[in-house]
C-alpha cells in the first residue's frame, strides 16, 4: 500500500495505544489530580510558575482531534503533566505524591507497550 496510507494505520495503532494507556491513568486512584487543567482561580500562582499547563483531559481531547502525529507526541505531553507536577509541588504534598506515582505507573505501563 502507499506510503500515506501504510503512515495512517501506523498511527492509528499508535494512537489505540495512546488511548489504552490514558484510560489506565484515567481510573487510577491517584489521577484526582490530573483529571482536568488546573484551577488558576484555586491555584492563582500556577499560571505564572508553570509555562505549559497539560492534563489528562486535554490530552483525551488532543488524541480525538487527531492533534499528535506521532506516539512521541503524545508521550511528551504526559511527561509535562509529571514535570509541572514537580515543579509546583513539594514532593511529600498529596499532589506531589501522587504525580510521582502516576509518572511511574505510566513509564512502567508504556515500556510494556513498547519494548525497546
Ligand atoms: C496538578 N495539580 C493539581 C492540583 C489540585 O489540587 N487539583 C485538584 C483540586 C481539587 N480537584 C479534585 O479533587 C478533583 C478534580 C477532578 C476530579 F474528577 C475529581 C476530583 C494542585 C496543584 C497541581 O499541580
Amino acid at each position: 500500500p502507499p506510503k500515506k496510507e501504510r503512515g495512517n494505520k501506523k498511527l492509528a495503532k499508535e494512537m489505540a495505544m495512546c488511548r489504552t494507556v490514558l484510560a489506565e491513568l484515567e481510573a487510577h486512584d491517584e489521577a484526582w489530580p490530573f483529571l482536568l487543567p488546573v484551577n488558576t482561580k484555586q491555584f492563582p500562582t500556577y499560571k505564572k510558575i508553570i509555562k505549559s499547563p497539560m492534563d489528562l483531559s486535554t490530552i483525551k481531547k488532543r488524541i480525538n482531534e487527531g492533534v499528535y502525529k506521532s506516539k512521541d507526541e503524545f508521550t511528551a505531553d504526559m511527561r509535562i503533566i509529571f514535570n509541572n507536577c514537580e515543579t509546583f509541588n513539594e514532593d511529600d504534598s498529596p499532589v506531589g505524591k501522587a504525580g510521582h506515582s502516576m509518572r511511574t505507573l505510566f513509564e512502567a505501563r508504556w515500556l510494556e507497550l513498547n519494548p525497546q
